[in-house]
Parts: C-alpha cells; structure tokens; sequence
C-alpha cells in the first residue's frame, strides 16, 4: 500500500516541502507517491493521504480545499494529516500567538475532515514567483506586515513532522 503526499503550490515552496516529507517517509521504508493535487482523480489506491497547500489570504488555497471536498467520503476512511506553508510564522515576535492563529487557517480543512497530524511551515517569499500585476498590491502588504524576500522553511521542523507521521499514518 502506499501512501499519497500531494499539494497545492504556486511558487513550488509548498511542493518543495511535500517533496522532503516524501522523502523522509521513503527513508522509513514507506511506499509514497508525490503529486500536484490537480494531478490526484482517485485516492482508492493509497491507504494514507498527507496534504499541504501554500496559504494565500489567511486560507489553503482554493484548488487545495476543492481537492479536499471532492473527496471528502475517501478521506474520512483513512488516515489523513494535512499541513500549510506561510509567511505569517517566519516573521513572528510572538511565535506562540502566531501559531495558534495560524492553526485557525486548517479550520475549513477540518471542517470537512479532521486530520490526524498537523503541520504548520514557514515558507518562502519570492516576489518573482508573484504575477507582475500582483506584485504592486503585495508590496503594499509587505510594508505593513513587514515581510521581505526569503526562503524561511525550517528542514529539521519538516522532517521531524514527517518523522512522526508513519505511527500516525499506519
Ligand atoms: C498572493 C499571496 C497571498 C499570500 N497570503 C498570505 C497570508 O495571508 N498569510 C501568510 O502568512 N502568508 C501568505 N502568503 C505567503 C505564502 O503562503 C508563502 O509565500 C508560501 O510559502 C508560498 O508557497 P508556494 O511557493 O508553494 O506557493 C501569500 C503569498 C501570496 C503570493
């Protein structure tokens, strides 16, 4: 049996986190298979499912929380952890407080279905990888939040988060 890790990734930090989770997962001696959401139609052939999505606006992606309603009756058969890239936990004084707001963000996704692990990622800031129209109203956002250019993931939080999963997943 094997396990799925999918996401949803606009500038490819998300899908660079699914792809150490993956690979942390492998190294355990699990069976995955790592794909773009847009990419999974059935989920009947993987006994487990970790999936993660970029947040823009306080939310998971819309394809990513779409993937999650269209299959909803599968997920609440098996094992399923979800997690998040953000800006909001790299640029933190108060770590503790901006955790458990960004918790709040996997609300909708666990309105549909709860996951048995979660993971909540700092990600990365890439004005290049922002539309050109884009990017003038994300300057703007920048000066008032205080966000700069920058890869803020943290390896060793990703990979001991999927470190733990197999005993969650199995
Ligand atoms: C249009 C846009 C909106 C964003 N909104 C938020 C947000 O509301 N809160 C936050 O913490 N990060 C926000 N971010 C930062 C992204 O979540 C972060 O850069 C993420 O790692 C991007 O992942 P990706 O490269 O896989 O798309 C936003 C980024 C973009 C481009």
């Amino acid at each position: 049996m094997t396990i799925l890790v999918t996401y949803a990734s606009r500038g490819g930090a998300t899908a660079g986190v699914a792809q150490a989770i993956a690979k942390v997962l492998i190294e355990q001696g699990l069976q995955v298979t790592l794909l773009p959401m847009q990419q999974v139609h059935d989920l009947s052939n993987y006994q487990a499912v970790v999936a993660g999505s970029a947040i823009h606006k306080n939310n998971w992606l819309p394809e990513a929380l779409t993937f999650v309603k269209q299959h909803q009756s599968a997920l609440q058969t098996k094992p399923f952890a979800a997690f998040l890239t953000c800006l909001a936990l790299a640029m933190t004084k108060q770590p503790e407080k901006t955790r458990t707001d960004v918790a709040q963000w996997l609300q909708p996704v666990r309105n549909l279905v709860q996951p048995c692990s979660e993971g909540l990622f700092a990600g990365v800031l890439d004005l290049s990888k922002i539309s050109l129209g884009y990017r003038m109203l994300f300057r703007g956002a920048m000066l008032v939040r205080r966000w700069r250019e920058g890869d803020y993931r943290n390896w060793p939080a990703i990979e001991a988060w999927a470190a733990a999963l197999p005993s969650q997943l199995i």
